[in-house]
């Protein structure tokens, strides 16, 4: 790291070159194709195997063990098709990220020869290793096994990259005890509490063929891209995918001019090929743009059912990654690469629903009147306010910390914005008389040959942590580097939880004798009279709310991990996920174990970078400075020149404070004498993160007085704005 790397860095990148762009082929061409399809699966199998296979799929009925011979065979033989010589078991571990352990079809038959070979059991079952990912204390290195098992609801699909082509088989992770290792099984098991809950809503609600309810999920990733030359010459952001420091550019996006601006060149050519690989593997590309930070980008893939779609977001993540490398980019997830600008969220958009009855959340033209809507979207109101810690305790991690709050992420206080139509259909309930909604409307632009066009009924409010949109909520608290899982399993779980008690409350007032539009009505103004104080449509970074929603609403502000996480360990959230039969207690508990020590990890990673960068790369640079300084002056006065000394002063009065941040910041560092997890986050969050602002507050500011010359590493303006 010197000046000198610097403005290498900076002429290689403005001589880069958009890598060529090919034309595509046409989307039904290319859809699908690297996806061992149900429609492929017809082709291969023999009837019977088909039609259990497609009925555990699509009505979650138990999968026959009996017929996995035949569908590995098929499987296998289109996979070596597509040139693949190994299978992996895909999973997704506790880390946010996805396992796989590949095994090859190759088989040693006696006379030497080999053949390739893919046997039911192993397409089922396998067998890694269960200690060496984070657990919890479920597994120790001396009890390591574990198991894969095929989730056969989400599709196998073959990987192809220019290192090969490996067949990849979605499984859930368990250990040798039975426990969930994974976020792939809670989820499965979230759904189905969810339908079973649901189902029983739609019964007492006169339907009488009812299909399994699942939940959908559609996740808006934000991303920034910066060349890898600059990329490679921040420590920081090889190491903890943020900048630990860096002076804000004079001009940020202040002007507004980078969201929704034409895409730059060598960004579009990169987004298409991630389009082209996604559509091959079936996920539903749908939008991408430039987001409101320079350097920022979204992709948003069409809604799917939630399992699927959050085994495609960890791909999407996966290809956003490798395909920014094959351009020159390094694709950033953290949630606040850049301090004052945007940071980069994940918003769920989730809605619940079945082949029936459709989307359950969809409140038609005539909200008012719709009262199986009313009752799920009550269901969600209530589960919100009852259980709205443990959403904010599931997308808490040390990096979402730095954006929510700000910049158009939602605060840590969780409320649900509902948009005016709905908020007043509401109120009704509260009062206990429903009397309308507001229509749409139509909106007249004035202008003669533009048509008329239909209003939305409710506005979108950004600083909503859980918003509706029309037809499905949108959790905007999930932050860009996450498994959609966590949040998905707590919406569902919590719906579930709503639903019993709906379900519940129905059957008892019909018992007593309501007919079934008073006993709706009834369960909805007991959901209103205790929940509303979670529904607010203003501005939630405002203190007045902040203020209120504590004071006199009674919510929740935790507004670090550290205040966050410990909600996995409450007796009612222990209670919610055992009844619901989600998550066992230990399994609950490993999870907080797991998040805790990943939070301290995350914290210690980058306050060791901080002290490091800090001696060996900032205050070399300053004091090499100083030195210039100094001779100059010197230099003047044997001449007879006085240079002003208050610049050279400056820089040594900051050089001191920097070191001794650094100082006090490392000395913090030392204390290990923890009575218990807790103490330790709290401890983290207290006082080493400020420790660290300090040192950065100091080493921005004397980026700010030393000459760009001796700079050494590459800035904001250069990794924004540099194209
Ligand atoms: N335009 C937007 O919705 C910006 C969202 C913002 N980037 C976030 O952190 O969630």
């Amino acid at each position: 790291m010197s000046y000198g790397t610097r403005v290498q860095a900076i002429s290689q990148v403005t001589d880069r070159k958009p890598l060529p762009s090919k034309i595509p082929q046409r989307l039904e061409a290319l859809w699908a194709t690297d996806v061992f399809t149900l429609s492929k699966m017809q082709a291969s199998l023999p009837k019977d195997v088909f039609k259990s296979v497609k009925n555990t799929i699509l009505t979650g009925g138990k999968l026959d063990v009996s017929i996995a011979g035949a569908v590995a065979a098929a499987m296998k033989d289109w996979a070596t098709s597509k040139g693949a010589l190994y299978y992996a078991h895909v999973f997704y571990p506790m880390t946010n990220a996805t396992a796989e352990k590949h095994d090859g079809f190759i088989s040693v038959q006696s006379d030497g020869s080999v053949i390739t070979e893919f046997a039911g059991k192993v397409l089922v079952q396998g067998e890694p290793d269960g200690s060496s990912f984070p657990n919890g204390g479920l597994r120790s290195t001396f009890e390591a096994r574990g198991y894969t098992a095929w989730d056969v609801t989400s599709p196998a699909y073959v990987m192809e990259t220019d290192n090969g082509v490996t067949l990849c088989i979605p499984t859930v992770f368990i250990s040798w005890t039975g426990e969930a290792l994974d976020k792939k099984t809670p989820l499965l098991r979230s759904i189905s509490s969810m339908s079973k809950a649901a189902t029983r809503v739609l019964k007492l609600l006169g339907h009488t063929e009812v299909a399994p309810v699942n939940s959908s999920c559609g996740a808006e990733q934000e991303y920034f891209l910066v060349d890898a030359h600059f990329a490679h010459s921040r420590p920081d952001l090889l190491l903890t995918g943020r900048t630990l420091f860096g002076k804000p550019a004079a001009k940020g996006q202040q002007f507004d001019d980078h969201y929704f601006g034409a895409i730059p060149e060598r960004v579009q050519v990169f987004m298409q090929e991630v389009e082209e690989r996604m559509y091959r593997l079936g996920i539903p590309a749908k939008t991408r743009h430039n987001e409101v930070a320079p350097g920022q980008f979204e992709i948003a893939p069409f809604f799917e059912a939630a399992n699927v779609a959050s085994d495609h977001q960890q791909l999407i993540m996966t290809l956003l990654k490798s395909t920014a490398k094959k351009h020159g980019f390094v694709c950033l997830l953290h949630e606040k690469p850049f301090a004052g600008i945007n940071g980069s969220g994940k918003h769920v958009n989730w809605s619940v629903g079945n082949a029936t009855q459709g989307n359950l959340l969809d409140p038609g033209d005539t909200p008012h009147a719709n009262m199986q809507f009313l009752l799920f979207c009550g269901a969600v109101i209530r589960g919100v306010h009852k259980y709205g810690p443990l959403l904010r305790a599931v997308v808490a991690t040390a990096s979402n910390d730095h954006r929510l709050g700000a910049n158009e992420a939602p605060p840590a206080i969780i409320s649900v914005y509902l948009g005016s139509q709905l908020e007043k259909v509401f109120d009704q309930i509260s009062q206990g008389q429903i009397e309308g909604s507001d229509a749409p409307g139509l909106m007249d632009l004035g202008v003669d040959t533009l048509p008329v066009f239909p209003k939305d009924p409710g506005d979108r409010n950004r600083t909503s942590p859980f918003a509706f949109t029309g037809n499905r909520f949108e959790f905007r608290a999930v932050g860009s580097n996450q498994s959609v899982s966590g949040p998905l399993v707590a919406m569902n779980t919590i719906l579930a939880d709503s639903l019993t008690w709906v379900a519940d409350n129905l059957e008892s007032r019909m018992k007593a004798g309501e007919d079934l539009k008073t006993a709706a009505e009834g369960v909805l103004k007991e959901i209103m009279d205790k929940h509303r104080n979670v529904i607010f449509g203003g501005n939630g970074y405002s203190p007045e709310w902040h203020k209120m929603a504590v004071e006199e609403r009674g919510l929740a502000n935790l507004r670090t991990t550290a205040d966050a996480l410990p909600v996995l360990k409450a007796d009612y959230i222990e209670e919610l996920f055992a009844r619901m039969g989600v998550l066992t207690p230990v399994e609950l508990e490993s999870r907080f174990d797991v998040y805790a020590e990943q939070y301290l990890l995350a914290i210690e990673v980058e306050a060791k970078l901080v002290v490091s960068m800090a001696k060996t790369i900032i205050y070399p640079a300053a004091v090499r400075y100083l030195s210039e300084l100094s001779l100059a002056i010197a230099n003047a006065a044997a001449i007879g020149i006085e240079i002003d000394k208050e610049s050279a002063q400056t820089v040594s009065n900051l050089i001191k404070l920097l070191m001794d941040g650094v100082s006090k910041l490392s000395a913090a560092m030392a204390k290990d004498d923890f009575d218990s997890i807790e103490e330790h986050m709290q401890y983290s969050a207290q006082t080493i993160r400020p420790l660290m602002d300090k040192v950065r507050e100091y080493a921005d500011t004397l980026e700010g007085e030393v000459a760009d010359n001796f700079w050494p590493l590459p800035t904001y303006q250069e990794m924004l704005f540099v194209k």
